[in-house]
């Protein structure tokens, strides 16, 4: 879908993006960074809306410095800020702007009817965008980009300022256009924990640097440890850390009273129920240790990134 090689783009005492090489497959590709990361700076590049300062990109096979035009035609673009007509209806709205992709008036009219059911605009989407909450206004800004049947969309923070459960549906909305309708996405967010849950791979970006891409599943390897927290008298965790330690297993304090033991075979975990039963002690957790995508921000650094 997308193919970056060593894309630059510097601004003025500023290197936006910093020889990135990044592959785009089919699904959902969340791309995550701090502010300031790079992320709406890669995107007008792959529309063709601002020129690169080096290196290449490719959408859908097209050269984003020669095909810009060819390209909006073929993809979806949720833009980031509010930009949207106050005193035009939603209907009106994404009709016209499939109408601009191409689309005659009356298939304009089914498209738009069909994609504002969708993002779940009903009677409403006949009223003046004006008077919309942000959440509506959030689901009209991804309707006009699904108008046109594109094949890719380009998902610039759709869930800004929505509130927690406006959230959630957009992220599912976000989700169902990638599998069910079979449109390739990619969304951005500085917020980890939504494309952790929506995303079947993840972009890291850094300061303008690549930091990783990876299915997300890698993002959440198991790290080949139990937790395991106990309870029963003031040192539990103490007795069955040493218990442990007799048994030959790699066992050591994790902090808050947790113990980390190290998984040697499948029947770890059956050794540490069997001794917390052996030392009368109540087993309050065991589980496995996961990394998270924060992880990779810690590892490589970058400051202001919020987990959820
Ligand atoms: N037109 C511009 N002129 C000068 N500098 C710019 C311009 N656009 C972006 N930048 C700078 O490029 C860097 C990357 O900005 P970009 O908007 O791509 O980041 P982002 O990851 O999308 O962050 P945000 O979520 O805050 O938009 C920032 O340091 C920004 O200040």
């Amino acid at each position: 879908m997308i193919e970056t090689a060593g894309l630059t783009k510097e601004y003025p005492g500023v290197t936006a993006l910093d020889r990135l090489d990044v592959t785009v497959g089919e699904g959902v590709t969340g791309l995550v960074g701090a502010n300031g990361a790079g992320k709406s700076t890669l995107i007008k590049i792959l529309l063709g809306l601002v020129p690169a300062t080096g290196g290449t990109a490719r959408v859908l096979g097209h050269d984003v410095a020669t095909d810009g035009g060819r390209i909006r035609s073929l993809v979806g673009y949720m833009p980031e800020h509010d930009c949207l007509p106050a005193d035009v209806s939603a209907s009106d709205l994404v009709v016209h702007l499939g109408q601009m992709s191409g689309l005659p008036y009356a298939a304009a009219r089914e498209r738009a009817s069909d994609v504002l059911r969708h993002v779940g605009l009903a009677e409403e989407r006949y009223r003046p965008i004006g008077g919309y909450s942000t959440g509506m206004k959030q689901r009209a800004k991804l309707a006009q980009a699904l108008v046109h049947d594109p094949r890719l969309v380009l998902l610039d923070e759709p869930t800004n300022g929505l509130d927690p459960s406006s959230r959630d549906d957009m992220l599912s909305l976000v989700r169902r256009i990638g599998t069910e309708f079979g449109i390739a996405v990619l969304v951005t967010s500085h917020l980890l924990g939504e494309l952790e849950r929506i995303s079947d791979h993840v972009v890291v970006l850094d300061g303008g640097r690549l930091l990783q891409s990876s299915a997300t599943t890698d993002f959440l390897h198991a790290t080949g440890s139990l937790l395991v927290e106990v309870q029963g008298r003031h040192d539990a965790d103490q007795v069955l850390g040493q218990a442990l330690v007799d048994a030959g297993l790699a066992a050591r304090p994790a902090g808050d009273a947790l113990i980390e033991v190290d998984i040697r075979d499948e029947r770890t975990a059956d050794v540490v129920r069997d001794l917390a039963v052996d030392l009368g002690l109540g087993l309050v957790r065991l589980q496995e240790r996961h990394h998270r995508i924060e992880d990779v921000f810690r590892e490589g650094g970058a400051g202001s990134v919020q987990p959820t």
